[in-house]
C-alpha cells in the first residue's frame, strides 16, 4: 500500500524542512504549525519566513494549525517538536492518531525526569507497539537540506518493512535514507552528539583549533558508544550516519544551534545570554546533558565530557576550567 499522505507536526526548522523532503519525494504532506499565523503565511506565501526564510515550499505541502486536519487520513505521523515538549504535545494529539500510522520521531534528546528516549515516550503516550515507531537521525542540518544540498540519513525501526515504506516516502535526488533496526543506537547517537557539539563549541569559543575538536569528537564518540553498549545498542551504529556522521556535522558546523550555543559559553556569555541569542530555537543538548548524565550514572557508565558540559551549563563551571578538568583526569587506556 505504501505511504501516500503524511502529517508533520511541528513547523520549526527541521519539521518544515523534512515536510519539504517528503513532499519532494512524492507523498501529500500536511504540516502542523503551533501558531495560526505561521500556517496562514505558509498557505499564502509558500514560505515559512520565521524558520526557513527564502525557501519556497512545494505545492503538495499544505499547512494548518488544526491537528485534526493534519492527522486525518495520515499513513505516517512525523513528530518534529523539541524533545522536552514531545510528551505534552503528543498527549494532546493521542486521540487523533490514525490507528496503524507509523509514528516517526525527528527529535534528538532524552526526556528529563523519566530518562526515556523519544521512541519510548511515543510508545508510552500513544500506547503502541515498538514496531509502529520509527526514528530519523543523521547528519541533517536543516538549512543545508532545505536548499537541496545532498545528504544521507538513517530510518530506524524494529519493523524493517515499515522502515522501507518510510524510506520510499522520503527518498529523492538530494535525500538518501538508509534503514536500520537499531533504534536504541540511532536515538542515543542523535541525543548525545548535541552535548558533544556544545563541548566543541566551547572549545571554539576559547579559540582552540582542529586538534582539540578532533579529540572532543573522538572521545565524545567513545563515551556515547559506552552508553550505547550498556543500553543494548549495536556498536556499529555509532560508526554510521546516526553516530559519527551526525556527530561530525554538528560539531563542525556553524549552522548547528548546539555548537553555536557552546561557542557563546566558551566566549564567556551566560546561559541566559546564549539562550536569548538562540531566538527561541532549541539547543537540545543544554537540557539533554542533564538527562544523559543521569542515564549514564544509573547504568554505571563514565561520560566525562557530558558531565563537564552539564557543569558548565548548570553548575557555574567556566568552559576554560572544564578543559583543565578534562585534561587533569587520571590517565587511562584508550579503550576504557
Ligand atoms: N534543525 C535541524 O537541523 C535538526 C533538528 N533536529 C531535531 O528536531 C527537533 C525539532 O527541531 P527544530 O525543528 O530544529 O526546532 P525549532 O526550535 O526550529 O522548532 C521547534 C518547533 O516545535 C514547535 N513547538 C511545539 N510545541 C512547542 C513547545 N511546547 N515549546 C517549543 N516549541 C514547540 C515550535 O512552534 C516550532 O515550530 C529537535 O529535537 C532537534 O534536535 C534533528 C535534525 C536536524
Ligand atoms: O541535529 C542536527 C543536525 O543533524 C541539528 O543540530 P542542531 O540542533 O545543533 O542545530
Amino acid at each position: 500500500m505504501g505511504i501516500e499522505r503524511v502529517a508533520v507536526l511541528g513547523a520549526g526548522s527541521w519539521g518544515t524542512t523534512f515536510a519539504k523532503v517528503i513532499a519532494d519525494s512524492g507523498p501529500e504532506v500536511v504540516l502542523w504549525a503551533r501558531r495560526q499565523e505561521v500556517a496562514s503565511a505558509i498557505t499564502e506565501t509558500r514560505v515559512n519566513a520565521d524558520y526557513l526564510p527564502g525557501i519556497s515550499l512545494p505545492a503538495n505541502l499544505e499547512a494548518t494549525s488544526d491537528p485534526a486536519k493534519a492527522l486525518d487520513g495520515a499513513d505516517a505521523v512525523v513528530l518534529a517538536v523539541p524533545s522536552q515538549t514531545l510528551r505534552v504535545n503528543l498527549s494532546a494529539w493521542k486521540e487523533l492518531l490514525p490507528a496503524d500510522a507509523t509514528l516517526v520521531s525527528l527529535s534528538k534528546g532524552v526526556e528529563l525526569g523519566t530518562l526515556k528516549r523519544m521512541s519510548e515516550v511515543i510508545r508510552e503516550v500513544a500506547g503502541v507497539d515498538e514496531s509502529q515507531v520509527a526514528v530519523v537521525s543523521g547528519p541533517n542540518l536543516a538549512k543545508e537540506i532545505a536548499v537541496g544540498q545532498p545528504t544521507a540519513t538513517v530510518i530506524a525501526c524494529t519493523d524493517h518493512d515499515r522502515a522501507v515504506d518510510l524510506q520510499h516516502a522520503c527518498s529523492n535526488s538530494y535525500f538518501r535514507p538508509y534503514t536500520n533496526t537499531d533504534v536504541v543506537g540511532c536515538e542515543l547517537g542523535g541525543a548525545c552528539k548535541n552535548v558533544i557539539a556544545l563541548a566543541c563549541g566551547m572549545a571554539a569559543g576559547l579559540g582552540y583549533g582542529d586538534n582539540t575538536m578532533a579529540s572532543i569528537i573522538t572521545r565524545g564518540l567513545a563515551e556515547t558508544a559506552r552508553l550505547g553498549a550498556a543500553l543494548g545498542a549495536d556498536p556499529l551504529t555509532f560508526a554510521g550516519l546516526a553516530g559519527l556522521g551526525d556527530l561530525v556535522a554538528t560539531c563542525a558546523s556553524p549552522l548547528s544551534r548546539n555548537r553555536t550555543f557552546g561557542e557563546r559559553l566558551g566566549k564567556g556569555e551566560t546561559l541566559e545570554q546564549a539562550q536569548e541569542a538562540a531566538h527561541g530555537q532549541v539547543a537540545e543538548g543544554v537540557k539533554s546533558c542533564s538527562s544523559i548524565r543521569e542515564l549514564a550514572r544509573a547504568n554505571d557508565v563514565d561520560m566525562p565530557i557530558t558531565e563537564g558540559v552539564h557543569m558548565v551549563c548548570h553548575d557555574g563551571l567556566s568552559a576554560r576550567d572544564l578543559g583543565a578538568a578534562l585534561l587533569g583526569r587520571d590517565r587511562k587506556h584508550e579503550r576504557q
